[in-house]
């Protein structure tokens, strides 16, 4: 058992301890955002993560975890400390590293005794250093030593609790074998692959697997816009491509461009990381750009389908970047809904889960509508973001006879073409061949 602090608790930093308390480890999560801490204290988990609440609860109740805004104190209190805070884009593309900064001041000014500080946020190569150099200018006590280390995260949100406890492997980057096999051993039992390395590679590991992850979304997005204009069809292109396990299934879907707090960020800060380092990462260049034009797509299509859209009601279905997620950090709906505004559209929006989260962006400039089926009513086109489970098991029969206009574009391919025509839709999807009832 190990006493572990995490400096962070955001969908990082609380999935990531609630999962180390499950291990059987005690656990404290702090945050400079007291309302943040005052609602776990209360057991409400400010997140939407599927299965958390439950987990935070069972842990907490056992006294493996708990919260707390007394940063010094839990530093002190632990053997192994955390760094999960946010590392944003900053205006020129780089990574904002200030969190992680003063998280690591932080640290130095209250380091007691020997600890492993782990940073676990996404950081630029050279980091890890930085927190070292940090922490050592200052210490409180100039007779601590400590060890830095990098572990970097692969959770995805809406699946965060099952992607941690069942991690794929650890990465851990570090300058002394103690603390290395520390941090080894206390993913013993993950069960998982460990990956021992230099901070250095740590820090490139992670973000090479979202930059790498990245460029094949955005290379099926760009196949896809071929197979419109030849006539093939992407989910079929991107089946037989996949099956070849040299490429792989996964991250093959095309659609309307990755969004996320994590792949857009990820991808600038690494173009950016290579440009200091004097190399021009065009084909990272390549892929946001892609991806930048792929979230326009949708518009387009519509446009193609109404002509003006001035006056027209649009129902957008999903708002959120992905399924099962209350973020909206970097969700494509934020470019469409506003370029389908300035075309003069209507618009009324169903999210169940982010449209709290959507008000903050587009307030009352839009509609937001409680029930899928209500947000088609009377509209003139549907636009599918997220494939929400209520949106995928949607009955286009059933839609076909609310809509005002049989208009359906589909920025996730979540309905079969034939049965869309079958039901006398005009359907416009990704890189599948356009459906015309009359076709
Ligand atoms: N969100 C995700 O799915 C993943 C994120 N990451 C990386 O993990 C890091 C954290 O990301 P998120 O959890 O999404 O961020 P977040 O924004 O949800 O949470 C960060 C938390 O850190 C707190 N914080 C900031 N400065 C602090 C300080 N000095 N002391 C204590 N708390 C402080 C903030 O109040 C906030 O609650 C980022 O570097 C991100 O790139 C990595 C893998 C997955
Ligand atoms: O560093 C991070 O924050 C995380 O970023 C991603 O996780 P996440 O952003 O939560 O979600 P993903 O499931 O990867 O989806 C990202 C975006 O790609 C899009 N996507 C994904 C897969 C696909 O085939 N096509 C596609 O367009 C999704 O719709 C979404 O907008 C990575 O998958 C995680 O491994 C990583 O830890």
């Amino acid at each position: 058992m190990k006493k572990i602090t995490v400096i962070g608790t955001g969908y990082v930093g609380l999935v990531s301890g609630t999962s180390f308390a499950d291990i059987g480890n005690e656990v404290i999560c702090c945050d400079i955002d007291s309302n943040k801490i005052e609602k776990l204290k209360q057991g409400f988990i400010p997140i939407y993560e599927p299965g958390l609440e439950e987990v935070v609860k069972k842990n907490t109740q056992l006294g493996r975890l708990s919260f707390t805004t007394d940063i010094p104190g839990a530093i002190r209190s632990s053997d192994i400390i955390y760094i999960a805070v946010g590392t944003p884009m900053s205006v020129t593309g780089a990574a904002d590293l200030r969190f992680v900064t003063e998280a690591a001041k932080t640290i130095g000014q209250h380091l007691n005794d020997y600890k492993v500080v782990v940073n676990k946020s996404t950081v630029p190569v050279g980091t890890g250093k930085l927190v070292q150099r940090m922490i050592q200018s200052h210490l409180s006590n100039p007779h601590v030593t400590f060890d830095v280390v990098s572990n970097p995260e692969f959770l995805r949100e809406g699946s965060a609790l099952k992607d941690c406890m069942n991690m794929e492997r650890a990465v851990i980057g570090a300058t002394s074998e103690k603390a290395a096999s520390i941090i080894a051993e206390l993913h013993k039992p993950f069960n998982t692959e460990i990956v021992i390395t230099t901070l250095e590679s740590a820090e490139m590991i992670k973000y090479a697997s979202n930059a790498f992850l990245a460029t094949k979304i955005s290379f099926i997005n760009a196949v896809a816009n071929i197979c419109e204009r030849v006539g093939a069809d992407v989910t079929e292109v991107s089946r037989g491509m996949g099956l070849d396990s040299r490429i792989g299934s996964r991250f093959l879907n095309a659609g309307i461009g990755y969004g996320g707090s994590c792949f857009p960020k990820d991808t600038h800060a690494l173009v950016h990381i290579a440009e200091s380092a004097g190399y021009d990462f065009h084909l990272m260049k390549s892929v946001i750009r892609t991806n930048d034009q792929q979230r326009l797509v949708v518009v387009d299509k519509v446009k193609e389908v109404l002509g003006s859209l001035r006056g027209r009601t649009i129902a957008v279905l999903g708002l959120a970047f992905k399924p099962n997620t209350d973020d909206m950090r970097d969700a494509p709906s934020l470019q469409i809904i506003p370029a389908l505004l300035r075309e003069g559209a209507k618009i009324k929006a169903y999210d169940p889960i982010a449209a709290k989260e959507a008000v903050v962006h587009f307030g009352d400039q839009i509609e937001y509508v409680e029930e899928p089926y209500d947000t088609i009513l009377n509209a003139d086109a549907a636009l599918i973001l997220t494939e929400w489970e209520q949106v995928v098991s949607m009955d286009p029969k059933q839609m076909r006879k609310l809509m005002n206009m049989p208009v359906v574009i589909d920025g996730r391919n979540i309905f079969s073409p034939k049965t869309m025509q079958e039901n006398g839709f005009i359907y416009h999807s990704i890189g599948r061949p356009p459906i015309h009832p009359e076709a």
